[in-house]
């Protein structure tokens, strides 16, 4: 019973989908934005609040006429083809079932609406709810669900009616955080199962990378980056990107040699920018990049007794003018296999450190960091809004 597309090309299509909403001030609540979803495929759109994720969604629900782009359902421009008719489902984060309907019912629903028969919908409606995990739930009243249950429910209800692409939006954000990445987990294999074609949109990046195959990070109504979770996740494309992400250690920093910086925490070296050149950053951003040190790249190499001398020269792991700082360690926080610091330094804002369990400092403790290459991405140097200041010189 799964949805696969007939043509080659992607299943659904957006491009340049522009929306502008009457009287509203600045730039388009959506701004341009192509997508693509191949077949039997879930693209999760990620973005904070307002970027525009539910607007894209009613645009290809039919719900909204985009002032600009188009949307192809299987090579087919749907400008003219109203909502009902565009075979996509759409289910909101306040899913909202039927109350007077027991579950059996409310997952008939869209199914008798199509006029499928009494024997073939039961038939289809029981073997979704077996498969969204409520083989018994048929006959209970939704209130009588937990808050999971009825999601799992409006699941079933809007698979029923095998729609060409399921449209999700924030479809688990009523629930806890737990249930939340469980759900995610089941809802991929589900969709893996099924064949289903999937657009979901969600702020929370949990949710997002435990379901998608596919990543489209929204900025302000603009694709800021396309990738699979892991592409995203290792090589943010922008500093919004890796800040969305959670990631914290983000400093401008200004090229001083061969795949060196200088940073507000002194001299380190990073990982080059993939095809550029000696000095491992883009001609374009002349010199200037942000530097991301993912947490668990900052390494704790002693205490601040041992010997490492000032000018971070001593340090054998470290090598020569690569900047060893000295840091207070003022917070700690347990994560399962791994502690959490928040790092102080003596110059330049704070860092962010993952270390094992064992052996990981205590609050007020004072420690030496050196960062390593292999776990630093050098982003562009500059974005709208975002302002570009050199690092204060050393010393
Ligand atoms: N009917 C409307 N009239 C005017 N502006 C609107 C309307 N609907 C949305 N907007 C604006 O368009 C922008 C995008 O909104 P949208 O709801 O698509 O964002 P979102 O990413 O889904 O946010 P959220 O995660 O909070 O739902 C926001 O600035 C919002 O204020």
């Amino acid at each position: 019973m799964g949805t696969t597309g007939t043509t080659d090309g992607p299943l659904l299509r957006l491009e340049g989908i522009t929306v502008r909403f009457a009287g509203a001030q600045g730039p388009p609540a959506v701004d341009g934005v192509d997508l693509e979803v191949p077949a039997g495929r879930t693209v999760c759109v990620l973005g904070p609040s307002g970027s525009g994720k539910s607007t894209l969604l009613r645009v290809v629900a039919g719900l909204r006429r985009p002032d600009g782009g188009r949307v192809l359902l299987e090579g087919r421009d749907q400008a003219r083809v109203p909502a009902h008719r565009r075979g996509v489902g759409l289910m909101f984060q306040d899913h909202q079932l039927f109350p007077q309907r027991d579950v059996l019912g409310n997952v008939l629903f869209g199914l008798r609406m199509r006029g499928t028969d009494r024997a073939t919908a039961r038939a289809r409606a029981e073997e979704l709810l077996r498969l969204v995990g409520l083989p018994e739930a048929g006959g209970r009243a939704p209130a009588s669900l937990s808050g999971g249950e009825q999601q799992r429910v409006a699941l079933a209800r809007a698979l029923a009616p095998e729609p060409r692409v399921l449209m999700l939006d924030e479809p688990l954000g009523q629930l806890d955080r737990d249930l939340r990445e469980r759900l995610a987990v089941e809802l991929r294999a589900l969709f893996r199962t099924l064949g289903t074609t999937v657009l979901a949109v969600t702020h929370d990046q949990g949710e997002a990378f435990a379901m998608a195959d596919r990543l489209v990070v929204m900025e302000r109504g603009r694709v800021a980056q396309v990738g699979t979770p892991v592409e995203v996740w290792q090589r943010p494309a922008s500093a919004f990107v890796a800040r969305f992400l959670g990631f914290r250690n983000l400093v401008p920093v200004e090229a001083v040699g061969e795949r060196r910086v200088r940073s507000p925490w002194g001299e380190i070296p990073f990982d080059p920018v993939p095809g550029t050149g000696s000095s491992g950053l883009p001609e374009t951003w002349r010199g200037r990049a942000q530097l991301l040190v993912r947490p668990g790249g900052v390494r704790i190499i002693g205490g601040a007794t041992d010997p490492v001398d000032d000018a971070g020269a001593g340090d054998a792991g470290a090598g020569a003018g690569t900047a060893t700082p000295r840091c207070v360690v003022t917070g700690r926080t347990f994560r399962g296999d791994h502690v959490v610091l928040v790092l102080r330094p003596e110059r330049g804002p704070t860092v962010e450190a993952a270390c094992p369990l064992r052996g990981a400092p205590e609050e007020g403790e004072v420690v030496r960091i050196r960062f390593d290459p292999a776990e630093t991405v050098a982003l562009p140097p500059g974005e709208a809004g975002d302002r570009w200041e050199a690092p204060a010189p050393e010393g």
